[in-house]
Order: structure tokens, then C-alpha cells, then sequence
């Protein structure tokens, strides 16, 4: 019998998850959410059949396991709003939040809570995600499989030995779905302005991405060499190469990441306690 799951805030990365979750067949009557704007509510309750509440420790009275969906901004008010719901009910604490240190979140909902501190990404919605996890020591190993089980239902999920790691999680799948976009973007810009036409230039540059990133999967080849087997001697993939070398590529993407990281630092010792 699956426990019950309920989503605190149901904005983009819980209704990927729940999207998720319900697509590997888990059982709808037993995933709620809350949110504080109606319609987003009707939406929610519209898109995935689940039950939707404004009241989020109503919400949470009867559920195993809560998810924190809010932005790092809002959560601390969000916790010590459920802090007593909390420690009568003692759920587990699935947290989604970038950033913040399962510490702070334990502190504000009154201490001794079991947490566990993630960090998914939107593909979970087509079961395609990648999540990064880490447990606080109040997790037991019974709650770690069930943490596990719900993350896994949206994706590959990796286990972090020290919290601190999570913010390069962060910076590199949390937040990199965002970074593949905008290169298919422009990929589909430029496409256009070579002579294609836009449902082409977008159908080829989303298979490419599909395409490449499935071969690496399945490939026993890293990705240097899968990208040299591309780059014939001085034909066109050289000069496109030598092009993303010259402007600095391996820099931008190193800096980008970066300051990922150091947002996700920045944002725990800003909105928690310093580490
Ligand atoms: N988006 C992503 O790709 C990823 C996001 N995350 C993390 O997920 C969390 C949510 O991000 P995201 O889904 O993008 O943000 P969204 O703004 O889309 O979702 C947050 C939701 O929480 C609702 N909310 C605000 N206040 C409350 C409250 N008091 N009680 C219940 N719900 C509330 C918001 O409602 P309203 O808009 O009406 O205020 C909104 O619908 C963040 O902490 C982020 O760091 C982690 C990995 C990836
Ligand atoms: O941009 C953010 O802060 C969140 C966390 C990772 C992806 N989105």
C-alpha cells in the first residue's frame, strides 16, 4: 500500500513530481497538495485528479510523508506554520528547496524531525528526472526506502554523503534542464536564420539533444570521444568547435555552474543560519 504523500505548494517542481509519481502508477488517492491561490488549486485538482487545500496543516493531519514545494523564501514561515501539525503527526520532511540546510528546516519545524533535503528536477514529470538526496540523522532507514521510492517514481535518484554536495546537485541538474533549453533555443534561433523553417528548426535541435544525450547513456564512450567521432578533420562540426573553444565555451559553463553553487549557498546562509 503506497503512504500518503502530501505536496506543500503545487507550483512547477511539485506538479512535475506529482506528474511523475502518478504516471508510474501511484495511487492518486493518496497525493494531496495545498496552495494559497484558488485557481491554481482547480488546476492542479483539473490536471492529475488529486485533492487539492488552502490549509496546509489540514492538509497534513493525515499524510506520511510532506513534501516541501515552496520557494526557499517562503519556508520558513511555511514551517513554523506547521511545526505543531508536525510534531503530533511526526511525518517524514521531503524538502525540494534550493539551498536551504535540512538544519534550519528541522529548527523551524520545532526539531527531532526526519528529513530528508532534495534536489529533483522538472523532467520527473515524464519519469526523466535526476534527484540528488541527503538525510538528516533522524531519518530512519525505513523512511530513506520510502524517500527513495517516491524520488525514483520520477527518475534516477543519487544519495549525497554530505549535505554540501546538494548545492553542486543543484548546479548541475537542478537547475540544468534551464541550461539545455536555452542552448535548443538558440540552436532553434539560429536554424532560422540559416533558411529553416521554425517547426523544422525545432523538431531537428530537440531530437539532436534526445538523440545525443540517449547515446551517451548507452554508450560505453565518454563524451569527448563521442564528440570527436562527430568532428570529421577540417569539416563543418571542426569549425563549429574551434568557434565555441575560441568564444570560451568550458569557461561560460564553468562560471554559470559557479555561481549556481554560490546562489545555493548564498541563499541558505541569507535566509537560515550560517553554516
Ligand atoms: N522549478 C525547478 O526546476 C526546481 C525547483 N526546486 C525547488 O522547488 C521549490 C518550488 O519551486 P517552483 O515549483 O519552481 O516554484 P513555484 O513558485 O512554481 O511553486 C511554489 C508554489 O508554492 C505556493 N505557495 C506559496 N506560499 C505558500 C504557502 N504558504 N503554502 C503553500 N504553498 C505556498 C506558490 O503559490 P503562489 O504562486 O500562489 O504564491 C506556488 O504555487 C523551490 O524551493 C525550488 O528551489 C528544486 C528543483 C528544481
Ligand atoms: O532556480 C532555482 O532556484 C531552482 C532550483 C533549481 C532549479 N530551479
Amino acid at each position: 500500500m503506497h503512504s500518503s504523500i502530501c505536496f506543500i505548494g503545487a507550483g512547477n517542481m511539485a506538479q512535475s513530481l506529482i506528474g511523475g509519481l502518478i504516471a508510474s502508477g501511484y495511487d492518486k488517492q493518496k497525493i494531496s497538495a495545498t496552495d494559497p491561490t484558488e485557481s491554481q488549486r482547480n488546476s492542479v485538482t483539473q490536471t492529475f485528479g488529486i485533492q487539492c487545500f488552502a490549509d496546509n496543516a489540514q492538509a497534513i493531519n493525515q499524510a506520511d510523508i510532506v513534501v516541501l514545494a515552496v520557494k526557499p523564501q517562503t519556508l520558513e514561515s511555511v514551517c513554523e506554520s506547521i511545526s505543531d501539525s508536525v510534531q503530533t503527526n511526526t511525518p517524514l520532511i521531503i524538502s525540494v528547496a534550493a539551498g536551504i540546510r535540512s538544519d534550519d528546516i528541522n529548527r523551524w519545524l520545532g526539531g527531532q524531525t526526519a528529513i530528508v533535503r532534495t534536489m529533483p528536477n522538472t523532467p520527473a514529470l515524464i519519469q526523466t528526472g535526476a534527484t540528488g538526496l541527503f538525510a538528516n540523522s533522524f531519518v530512519t532507514t525505513e523512511q530513506q526506502s520510502q524517500a527513495e521510492h517516491i524520488l525514483r517514481a520520477a527518475g534516477i535518484t543519487v544519495w549525497v554523503d554530505e549535505e554540501a554536495k546538494l548545492d553542486a546537485v543543484t548546479a548541475l541538474s537542478g537547475s540544468g534542464p534551464a541550461y539545455y533549453f536555452l542552448f535548443m533555443e538558440a540552436m532553434e534561433q539560429t536554424a532560422q536564420q540559416l533558411g529553416l523553417d521554425e517547426k523544422t528548426a525545432h523538431l531537428l535541435a530537440l531530437q539532436t539533444a534526445l538523440g545525443s544525450a540517449k547515446m551517451a547513456l548507452e554508450s560505453h564512450l565518454d563524451c569527448a570521444t563521442l564528440r570527436k567521432n562527430v568532428t570529421s578533420p577540417n569539416g563543418t562540426t571542426e569549425r563549429a568547435i574551434q568557434s565555441f573553444e575560441n568564444a570560451g565555451l568550458r569557461e561560460i559553463v564553468e562560471n554559470a555552474m559557479k555561481a549556481a553553487q554560490n546562489r545555493a549557498v548564498e541563499l541558505a546562509d541569507e535566509l537560515g543560519g550560517k553554516a
